[in-house]
């Protein structure tokens, strides 16, 4: 596929498209895979309101990055919606002239009460993450006991209010690989895209096993086998699913093989923490800081040229390294609650 022209590009060549903000590094779930309770405990320190970026700057940080290239704004957490008043973030961004797409990835939990709202604001797309339709297994995943209905009733209202969904599985084998083809046939019944996600070593405390990756080949066969499948052309450059579409009918799912089949090379995505820390990867070490810029009294050029240097000595490739060396890569990494996945 021709890859478009673009103010700028990194050390391998590859475009600034999207950019990810996660609005807060608070959530009310605790995934095993990504909050595990003993380490996001009681006494767990979450960033104090004053070290959040406002919605004034993460307004002004989305206009100097569209200037860069950016097109696409996801914005995440921790659990986006616990962050008060969000829909008022959506119409300001909603606002910057090149915003082409504004989505959300939310666990779902307070989606039901949101919806409209958010949709009203001008949000267009929203991600929910639901790893099984079994009540206890999903309890038991997200750590807190939250029913799988509450989700469902929070896809529901998304879809009602006109925002256009898709679905997240994380998949976890022996977790909840036997929910694969279940999920398969009740989001192919609602007409959602269900995306299954391989799980990732992201962060230090997952405590993540290769043993516990379901490679997606293998979850595609077993859909395959169920329900025939076939592979579709990806939409546009750098996109992170592999496309299937069931013989015969439009409706689709979407493998994300970050482990057994990395796309580094068209990677094009920013990241930005609740506290302004610029990220490159989403397995970084360490971020770059923009707050301070942002309220030590920067001008937007002196702040672009910054993100533009930035950008321009990128050349992270972490999930095509582990590939060619899994066990050998020990390294110091983000959590994925502050990053925002
Ligand atoms: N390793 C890796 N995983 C990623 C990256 N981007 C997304 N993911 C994983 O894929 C999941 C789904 O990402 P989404 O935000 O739904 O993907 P997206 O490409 O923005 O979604 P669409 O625009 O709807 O295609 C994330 O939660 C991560 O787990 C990436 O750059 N690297
Ligand atoms: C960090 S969450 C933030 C947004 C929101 N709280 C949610 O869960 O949708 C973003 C996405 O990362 C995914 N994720 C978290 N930990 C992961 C892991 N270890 N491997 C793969 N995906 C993971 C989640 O399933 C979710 O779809
Ligand atoms: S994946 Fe999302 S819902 Fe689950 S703990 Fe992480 S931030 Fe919270
Ligand atoms: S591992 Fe890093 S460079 Fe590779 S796709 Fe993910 S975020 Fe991009």
């Amino acid at each position: 596929m021709q890859e478009p022209t673009h103010p700028i590009v990194d050390k391998l060549q590859r475009p600034l498209r999207d950019l990810r903000m996660s609005v807060t590094d608070q959530c009310n779930f605790r995934c095993r895979y990504c909050m595990p309770e003993e380490i996001f405990g009681p006494d767990y320190k979450f960033l104090p309101k004053e070290k959040l970026l406002t919605f004034e700057e993460l307004t002004r940080i989305t206009r100097i990055f569209v200037s860069l290239g950016v097109e696409k704004v996801r914005i995440t957490g921790g659990e986006p919606l616990m962050r008060k008043e969000l829909p008022a973030l959506i119409r300001m961004i909603r606002e910057i002239d090149g915003v082409k797409d504004i989505a959300m990835t939310t666990n779902g939990s307070l989606l039901a009460k949101h919806a409209k709202s958010l949709k009203e604001a001008g949000l267009h797309r929203v991600t929910v993450s639901l790893d099984s339709l079994d009540d206890d297994r999903f309890g038991q995943m997200n750590g807190r006991g939250f029913k799988v209905s509450r989700v469902l009733e929070g896809i529901d209202a998304a879809a009602s209010a006109g925002l256009q969904v898709k679905v997240n599985m994380v998949v976890q084998k022996g977790t909840n690989d036997q929910d694969v083809v279940p999920m398969a046939k009740y989001f192919r019944e609602k007409g959602h895209i269900l995306r299954f996600i391989e799980y990732m070593d992201v962060g230090n405390s997952n405590g993540w096993r290769l043993d516990q990756v379901l490679p997606s080949h293998e979850l595609v066969a077993r859909i395959h086998r169920e329900m025939p499948i076939e592979p579709v052309k990806p939409n546009h450059y750098g996109e992170v699913a592999s496309r299937y579409r069931y013989v015969g009918e439009e409706r689709e799912i979407g493998l994300i093989s970050s482990v057994t089949q990395a796309f580094c090379s068209t990677c094009t995505r920013a990241r930005l923490s609740a506290e302004g820390q610029l990220y490159s990867c989403l397995f970084a070490s360490a971020g770059t800081d923009l707050r301070a810029p942002l309220r030590e009294g920067w001008s937007d050029p002196q702040i672009r040229e910054f993100i533009r240097d930035y950008w321009s000595q990128r050349k992270d490739r972490y999930s095509e390294e582990r590939l060619s060396n899994t066990p050998g890569l020990k390294k110091k990494k983000v959590e994925m609650s502050h990053i925002g996945g």
